[in-house]
């Protein structure tokens, strides 16, 4: 019986409406899946869950870059929710289908120009992505076939175990400094379990985007494999953690996290408001607008 870490996690972020109308209509038509195979999708996540081994893959496909926009992170927990509530699924594995991006991290337009209520809507969806990657029963890796800034570092962060595919133009972290802004406490707190408090420090502080190779020096990613290597390695991790017996993980698991969950869920409401304050600034505009205007630059 699996063990639940937060039993009913806060789930004020869900539309009205059955669960079960959603993804029904982009299910994979009988015969192209194993019949071990259960598939379901929506505009911006395909996943595939393979019965047999319990495990599921999660791919990211939300072109051009996987931002996280408050309609990609409300299928996100959708998504994880589904599984979560599926005995079937012990583990998951979560990569990209978009080339050479694993996510861009949160969308910047949802950050720009917008009321105070949006704000406060599209902070609380991205905490809740959090909490329910960060508390998930099943074992979850994150298999990182692109680059993975700010946001999709976290996401990568949150999961158990990271490999990463080694490409010189691939960078990973929590770059936020650069843009003007900062990572919040729970961003911080998720890159210090990782990394450990002297290299989270300089690292934030200066905002770094980390190379390949570095990422795997400082404990950013576990492993790094050429791409055609990801899958194959991604399923091996899965296999030798749910080789335990799930109490027993789950329980360590938990153990392992609680800190930093109870934290962040005891200061929840305060932490929206502070996200609200800080985003709503002119200074705070002005230079995610500037950030905005130098990404659109590089590309001419
Ligand atoms: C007192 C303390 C209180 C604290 C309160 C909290 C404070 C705020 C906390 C906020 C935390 C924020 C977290 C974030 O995740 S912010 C997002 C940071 N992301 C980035 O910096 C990544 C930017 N993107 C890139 O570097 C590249 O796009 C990337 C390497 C990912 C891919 O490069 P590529 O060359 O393949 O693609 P392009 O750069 O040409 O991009 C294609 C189009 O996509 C647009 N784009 C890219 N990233 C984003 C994004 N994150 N959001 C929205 N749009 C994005 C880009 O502009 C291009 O658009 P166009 O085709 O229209 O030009």
């Amino acid at each position: 019986m699996p063990v639940s870490l937060y039993a009913s996690p806060p789930g004020v972020l869900f539309p009205r409406g059955s669960p079960q109308e959603w993804g029904q209509a982009a299910r994979q038509p009988p015969g192209l899946l194993p019949a071990q195979c259960r598939a379901f999708s929506n505009n911006k996540i395909l996943v595939e869950l393979d019965t047999s081994s319990g495990v599921a893959t999660m791919k990211f496909k939300s072109p051009p870059v996987n931002s996280l926009s408050l309609d990609f992170l409300t299928e996100f927990c959708i998504s994880l929710e589904k599984l979560e509530n599926d005995r079937a699924c012990r583990g998951l594995i979560i990569t990209s289908a978009v080339p050479r991006v694993f996510s861009s991290g949160l969308d910047i337009n949802e950050m720009c120009g917008k009321s105070r209520e949006h704000y406060a809507e599209f902070w609380r969806a991205v905490q809740e992505m959090w909490i329910r990657l960060y508390s998930s029963n099943m074992v979850t890796v994150a298999a990182i076939n692109g680059s993975s800034p700010a946001g999709g570092c976290l996401i990568a962060l949150t999961c158990d175990y990271r490999i990463m595919v080694e490409n010189p133009k691939y960078i990973i972290g929590l770059n936020e400094a650069q843009l003007g802004i900062v990572a919040p406490f729970w961003f911080k707190d998720t890159f210090v379990k990782a990394v450990g408090h002297r290299v989270a420090e300089r690292s934030l502080q200066l905002g770094l985007l980390h190379s390949v190779p570095e990422a795997h020096r400082i404990g950013l990613v576990d492993e790094v494999v050429p791409e055609e290597k990801l899958q194959e390695k991604a399923a091996a991790v899965v296999a030798q953690w749910l080789a335990l017996p799930d109490h027993a993980r789950q329980l360590t698991k938990s153990m392992m996290r609680k800190a930093v969950l109870d934290h962040m869920l005891a200061h929840r409401e305060e932490d929206i408001q502070n996200f609200v304050n800080f985003i709503s600034k002119d200074s705070i505009q002005k230079s995610l607008s500037m950030y905005m205007e130098m990404l659109k630059k590089k590309k001419s």
